[in-house]
């Protein structure tokens, strides 16, 4: 699945016109932080402004250690129509912290929609910013009964994902999340290139801003439809390939 993340409704709005390209509108505020929490009637703008059929994902922040408060957040997220609550595990730095935030975040979004997705994600330059090992997230998302692990970068400074956990290690990701019966997402300035060892490895989500970005530049660039098009052009080319046991090339 392809996940875009716009930061406002106008660029939700043009995500809308790639709809048939892509799977899941993020909301999120770049401005704030990798995972940056947007206004609540953002998220209610985007979601009664884009097709029904797309489901509206929301980054809670990159949080603290703080249960109580995250959890609110959370239950603000999946009130304003938010189907995917993604939480970025910032300030936590060890595993069990990771649990104890994300089961007070899977009891608030389930208590309110049972059947909204929760989304635990760790950083992959997890090193740069002292949070938690990305290499737990699997671990950490099924027992606190979250739907999915993801990483993204916690630094948007032009590394990239591969550049902190490369391919073999983002494989081994994917395939623990699998064996827990956990989504797999990957993300951090994933690029068209980025697409055949994603789809090699098995990951279920790419989230993607910057390579959709006009000029590649998730801050100053907006969102451009035939860009979304372009990106999933490649990612249906990389799955046929991959299918059809052929390698596909750059
Ligand atoms: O959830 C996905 C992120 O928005 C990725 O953003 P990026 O591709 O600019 O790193």
């Amino acid at each position: 699945m392809l996940l875009i993340s716009p930061d406002s409704v106008e660029e939700a709005l043009d995500c809308a016109k790639a709809a048939e390209h892509l799977d899941i509108i993020d909301v999120k505020k770049p401005d704030e932080g990798s995972l940056g929490a947007n206004f609540p009637w953002v998220i209610r703008e985007i979601r009664d402004a884009i097709p029904a059929d797309t489901p509206v994902s929301a980054t809670v922040g990159d949080v603290p250690y703080k249960p109580g408060t995250v959890a609110q957040a959370a239950l603000g997220a999946v009130v304003s129509g938010a189907t995917y609550i993604k939480v970025g595990l910032y300030g936590c730095t060890t595993p069990d912290q990771g649990i104890e935030v994300m089961r007070a975040v899977v009891r608030a979004v389930k208590d309110h929609r049972s059947e909204a997705l929760v989304v635990a994600s760790g950083y992959a330059d997890a090193h740069r910013v002292g949070c938690v090992n990305p290499l737990a997230l699997p671990d950490i998302a099924a027992r606190s009964g979250a739907d999915a692990a993801m990483l993204d970068t916690a630094v948007k400074d032009g590394s990239r994902l591969f550049d902190h956990v490369p391919p073999d290690v983002c494989a081994e990701f994917v395939r623990s999340a699998h064996a827990r019966g956990l989504l797999a997402a990957l993300a951090g300035s994933v690029r068209q290139s980025d697409l055949a060892p994603l789809t090699g490895i098995g990951t279920d989500i790419v989230g993607v801003r910057g390579a959709v970005c006009e000029g590649g530049d998730r801050n100053a660039g907006r969102i451009q439809p035939h860009l979304v098009a372009a990106f999933r052009a490649e990612m249906d080319r990389q799955a046929r390939a991959h299918a059809a046991g052929v390698p596909a090339g750059n």
